[in-house]
């Protein structure tokens, strides 16, 4: 899994890679630039308008200087916005690519600029190098581009934004970013979802070898990581082998939330789900999902079961008992999400009985009754990795960038996923993927990042004919193509 580096750290990142590849770093700003320019081109922008971009004095205005001749030996008409004073400021690398400016390269001052209306605006003005508060000058800059009306898209960070902070003054607020070699902390942080806008990270060739010596507890969990991280079945495994799972929940008038998750379960791959819940509710479950067994009253011999999933439309009323005589009883890793977690918040004697490496899947407002609250999503996830490590459990904590935090300190934040997943339901479907990987054999932590990163993947498949009509069973539909996607049997 690729490092998330601090944006100091990009510097000595940058000066390792440039030692152990015997690349320049002119070279390395031209992988950057090209790299870019290809996700431009895959995304089908308009080229009839002029690109206009906002170019900075740093490395972060070289790449933008760089982008343009790129764009413009495309045929794209290109506009740069100076935004720094004389060559003179110009960093090493921003000077070369502007003297390797085309003559038909306008070049306007950024006192005298005015905007292609409803064109694209690159931002390439600030990145990882801000020190400190925004200068006066640059807040203007920044308050000017943020006039724009048109698509905006800002070169590795918004600019403003610092890279692992929570920003107090101003940034520019971006329709994408594009990131390179790993999203900067603070792209995935909730309070800059609106400078962030959609978040990109692209590959630009940095040699693994570069990042050992820096020290991060953070990781990025991305497509090529996840198949490793499968069991592979043989054609002498059985329906046992598979798994046997179980999955406690429901109420009534919440039997959808374990109907979900059964539905889930199975599409994973689970061999056999027995959903347990109340006497009254079995009819719905044995009639809505066939596949799956019902068993009510006290939880039956849960030795017999590979795994258990513990929480969806349970309930908190009279639950506590059977929960705590269940805890006692079993005693591998489970699975705990929904009303399962607000049990444990509020009988804290519960959880030293929780099965080391469990899973937890908190959304913000369970993670603020489970573990406490927090000024800021930074914050958050430190008392994320305390409660990990302290408890011996991975705790998953959900949102647009889920943050899996591990029992050894490492948070993977996820790279799959959208904002069309934000549906009734959604969490209900992940306990279910998660349980089933559990009853698989998979390792606790191998079963957290399959799951989220599966869950993640079919959302994104699902909702490329959905959109915003996206519903939970439309992931769980979902669910076979992302082993298609990811070539696993
Ligand atoms: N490995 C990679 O990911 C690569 C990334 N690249 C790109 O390089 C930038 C980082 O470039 P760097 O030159 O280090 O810094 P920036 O361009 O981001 O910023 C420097 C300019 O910002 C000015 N600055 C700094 N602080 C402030 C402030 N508080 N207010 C206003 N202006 C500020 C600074 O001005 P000075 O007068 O202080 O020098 C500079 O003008 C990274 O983000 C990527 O885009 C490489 O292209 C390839 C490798
Ligand atoms: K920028």
């Amino acid at each position: 899994m690729q490092k998330i580096l601090s944006g100091v750290q990009v510097k000595e990142l940058d000066s390792q890679h440039l030692k152990l590849s015997g690349q320049s770093s002119h070279e390395l700003m031209e992988t950057a630039s090209k790299a870019f320019v290809k996700w431009f081109l895959d995304q089908g922008f308009s080229s009839d308008l002029p690109i206009q971009i906002a170019c900075g004095a740093g490395n972060n205005g070289g790449d933008g200087l760089a982008i343009g001749r790129l764009l413009s030996a495309l045929s794209y008409e290109v506009i740069i916005f100076k935004c720094f004073d004389s060559k003179d400021s110009l960093s090493e690398d921003a000077l070369l690519n502007f003297n390797k400016l085309p003559e038909s390269i306008q070049i306007v001052d950024f006192e005298n600029l005015r905007f292609v209306e409803k064109g694209i605006l690159i931002d390439a003005f600030l990145g990882v190098g801000l020190k400190g508060e925004l200068r006066p000058d640059a807040i203007k800059i920044i308050q000017k581009l943020n006039d724009y009306q048109g698509t905006v898209i800002s070169i590795d960070v918004p600019s403003g934004l610092p890279s692992d902070i929570v920003l107090k003054g101003e940034a520019v607020k971006a329709d994408f970013t594009v990131s390179f070699a790993f999203p900067k902390l603070s792209l995935i942080l909730p309070e800059h979802a609106e400078y962030v806008g959609e978040l990109v990270v692209l590959k630009i060739g940095l040699v693994e070898e570069a990042f050992m010596d820096l020290d991060s507890t953070f990781y990025y969990l991305e497509t090529l990581d996840v198949p490793p991280l499968h069991t592979v079945f043989n054609r002498f495994s059985y329906k046992g082998d598979m798994g046997k799972v179980l999955l406690v929940g429901g109420s009534p008038g919440k039997m959808g939330a374990l109907i979900l998750c059964a539905k889930s379960a199975l599409r994973t791959g689970s061999g056999l789900v027995t959903c347990h819940m109340e006497d009254s509710e079995r009819v719905i479950v044995q009639t809505a999902v066939p596949e799956a067994m019902a068993s009510w009253g006290l939880i039956p011999n849960p030795e017999f079961y590979d795994a258990v999933g513990i929480g969806p439309g349970w309930g908190t009323e009279n639950r506590a008992r059977l929960f705590r005589q269940f805890l006692q009883d079993f005693k591998k890793p489970i699975v705990i999400d929904a009303d399962g977690l607000n049990l444990l918040s509020r009988n804290p004697d519960l959880l030293p009985l929780v099965p080391k490496n469990s899973i937890l899947t908190p959304h913000i407002g369970e993670f603020t009754r489970l573990v406490g609250s927090a000024e800021n999503h930074l914050e958050r996830l430190k008392m994320a990795k305390g409660f990990a490590v302290e408890n011996e459990l991975i705790l998953v904590l959900k949102g647009a960038n889920t943050v899996i935090s591990l029992p050894d300190g490492r948070q993977v934040i996820n790279s799959s996923g959208n904002k069309y997943m934000a549906t009734g339901g959604s969490g209900d479907v992940l306990t279910g993927m998660l349980t089933s990987y559990l009853g698989m054999g998979y390792f606790p932590e191998n079963a957290a990042l399959c799951g989220v990163f599966h869950h993640g993947l079919a959302g994104e498949i699902a909702s490329k004919s959905k959109r915003r009509s996206m519903i939970a069973s439309d992931i769980i539909a979902a669910i076979p193509e992302t082993y298609i996607q990811l070539n696993i049997s």
